[in-house]
């Protein structure tokens, strides 16, 4: 036995500077304290003007007071993981379990079928032995032109995979690779494949893109395959059978790419939809692909991607595989989240939507807390975890019972039987969207089911390689950000409105500390409230001469302007700091959510 057998396949850093943040905190809870003083001390009499105001004021700052807290909480001890890749490999590559690969599109307009298989094929590409990877494409939008796509690049993945792996590439989005990569003109053999891979690459996707525009098949095509026959039936998007192809077999000896070796499987999943039945959006499609995939491949490793979140990292499955295959640690970890990293951020970021300060700051802090909130698309999760089953001691994953699985039918009777897993009336009278899978009823699924696999024990994990996990699209224009922030204020509102509110679901369940992380996003829609009230009601009552803040002057002059600079000299290193250092351009630094210290300037300068 190798002397290196007994480590862990992964580390966990604490963050640096957090005794610094941890004494900020601490001036601005004592600076917080004298503004209460104040407040409590100075309420004007009964009948005096402002009074009112006055209060409901100070009823503000509690709440600012309290979100505040929140906030600190959360950022208290954030926690870096590291993976020991060399180590899994050493001990397991024979024995890697299997992958189920979901990706999720919804409409061909908004998602077009070509990045759509970019994605696909990113994941195909993974660093993986291929006969244990299978991808399954949940299509909501029912559309002949996102199938198309899919065969087009179940063809051209025979290229593509063996040319990722022999020269190492990333990403391995063919779209991506191709946007940035430069022509290797220095070495000739290189040279001349890569652009043979290239054009044929670029030949595709104009054959997707003259079809996707044409907006229907040609004849032509459509006598390619079989499968198209399926939309013969289809009504409409929202009114069709359940469409299965299983593009690629993994187990067909004949799925082979050009260099002779395995192919990923791959599977087209256009769930039933009828509309009578509510079909539950993004987690509806999840719990299909739940469904299908145990009839197919049944993998103990399950990763979803958004369609428009290719891998950028051809290491992410193993880097996963490290949390959750850890001899000590591993048995209890539900679900391993990478965080949400955008391709198309503009230069100054004005809307905030890279997220820098939650992926960099906020989520680091809940795993420090006790596991970061599910945040639906690079995430792997434990299959039994994800379908419902409570955590306990003795639980001990058997990695090999799924390896030795087989699965005896020919890939029509297989497509045929899984077919009945994907109807609408399937989960009637189930637990399904309860218990068991992703949750419904909610404009935030992800969280609320993330919250929900905390409670029944298991522990998540957030990791942040250096090389991103995952790279997507992220909203650019103000009415984009306005309505994905509003579902996002909604549905977390919803969720602590709600019985699934964290102190209730999470009593006894999960930490304290953790219970108080999950209220940071459900209180972004009442601090509007406050944050408005702050903003009008005393620019209003300055208009009519009645001041609600305090005349300085004295000691207190002194103490609260040498708290001002100090303050808002501290406020530059760290929530300056925070935003830059997770990446951001000042001016988007007006948008993060530092409310508390801002009104302390407020205070201190007014
Ligand atoms: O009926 C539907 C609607 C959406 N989707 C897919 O769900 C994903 C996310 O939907 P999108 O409209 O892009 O929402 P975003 O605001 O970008 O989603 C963010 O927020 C959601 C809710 O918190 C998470 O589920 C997502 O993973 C996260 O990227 C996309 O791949 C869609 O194709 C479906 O499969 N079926
Ligand atoms: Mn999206």
């Amino acid at each position: 036995m190798a002397k290196d057998d007994n480590l862990p396949l992964f580390e966990t850093k604490l963050a640096k500077g957090r005794i610094l943040f941890q004494f900020y905190s601490l001036l601005i809870f004592v600076g917080t304290c004298f503004i209460f003083a104040y407040r409590l001390s100075h309420i004007p009499a009964k009948g005096e003007p402002g009074r009112w105001a006055w209060i409901g004021l100070f009823f503000s700052e509690l709440w600012f007071c309290f979100y505040w807290f929140v906030t600190t909480v959360v950022r208290w001890n954030p926690i870096y993981r590291n993976t020991f890749k060399d180590r899994l490999s050493h001990r397991y590559e024979k024995a890697l379990p299997g992958i189920d690969i979901f990706v999720c599109t919804a409409d061909p307009v908004i998602e077009p079928p070509v990045m759509v298989i970019n994605t696909v094929l990113s994941v195909m590409a993974y660093d993986y032995p291929p006969e244990k990877l299978s991808v399954y494409l949940s299509d909501d939008g029912g559309s002949d032109l996102t199938f198309y796509a899919m065969l087009e690049a179940s063809r051209f993945s025979k290229i593509w995979l063996p040319f990722c792996k022999k020269f190492k590439l990333e990403p391995r989005s063919p779209e991506a690779y191709f946007r940035t990569a430069v022509e290797p003109l220095g070495e000739p053999v290189l040279a001349k494949e890569w652009s043979t891979v290239k054009m044929l690459y670029e030949d595709m996707k104009k054959r997707i893109e003259n079809t996707t525009k044409l907006g229907q098949i040609s004849e032509e095509i459509s006598k390619e395959h079989k499968g198209f026959n399926e939309w013969i039936l289809v009504a409409s998007r929202h009114d069709h059978q359940t469409i299965l192809q299983i593009l690629i077999d993994g187990r067909d000896s004949e799925a082979m790419d050009i260099q002779g070796q395995p192919l990923p499987t791959l599977v087209y999943l256009a769930r039933e939809k009828r509309t009578q039945y509510h079909h539950h959006f993004k987690a509806g499609a999840m719990n299909a692909l739940i469904r299908v995939s145990s009839g197919i491949s049944n993998s103990p490793i399950i990763l979803n991607v958004d369609c428009d979140m290719y891998s950028n990292n051809s290491k992410s499955v193993r880097d996963g595989l490290c949390f959750f295959m850890d001899e000590e640690k591993g048995n209890k970890v539900g679900f391993v989240q990478f965080p949400q990293a955008f391709e198309n951020i503009t230069k100054n970021d004005v809307y905030s939507s890279s997220l820098n300060v939650t992926m960099q700051m906020e989520m680091p802090g809940f795993d420090g807390n006790g596991g970061p909130c599910y945040i639906g698309t690079g995430c792997l999760h434990r299959r039994e975890a994800l379908s419902g089953k409570k955590y306990n001691k003795n639980f001990m994953e058997d990695w090999k019972r799924w390896s030795n699985r087989s699965v005896e039918e020919s890939t029509r009777v297989l497509e045929e039987t899984s077919k009945v897993l994907a109807s609408c009336n399937y989960e009637e009278n189930t637990q399904w969207g309860k218990e068991i899978g992703v949750k419904y009823d909610s404009a935030v699924e992800d969280v609320l089911t993330g919250l929900a696999i905390q409670c029944r024990g298991w522990r998540s994990i957030y990791f942040s390689p250096e090389r991103k996990g995952f790279l997507g699209v992220a909203p650019t224009t103000l009415l984009q950000s306005l309505v994905q922030h509003r579902r996002w204020s909604d549905g977390d509102f919803q969720i602590f409105a709600s019985r699934h509110c964290p102190f209730v679901l999470g009593y006894k369940n999960i930490p304290l500390k953790l219970q108080l992380s999950y209220c940071i996003y459900p209180l972004w829609a009442p601090t509007s409230l406050t944050t408005l009230y702050y903003v009008i009601v005393p620019s209003l009552c300055l208009l009519k001469g009645i001041s609600l803040f305090p005349q300085i002057h004295g000691f207190l002059h002194l103490y609260l302007s040498s708290f001002s600079t100090v303050h808002i000299a501290l406020e530059n290193v760290f929530g300056l700091g925070a935003h830059s250092r997770a990446g951001g351009m000042i001016k988007g630094c007006g948008y993060t959510e530092e409310q508390l210290p801002t009104f302390l300037a407020c205070w201190t300068i007014s």
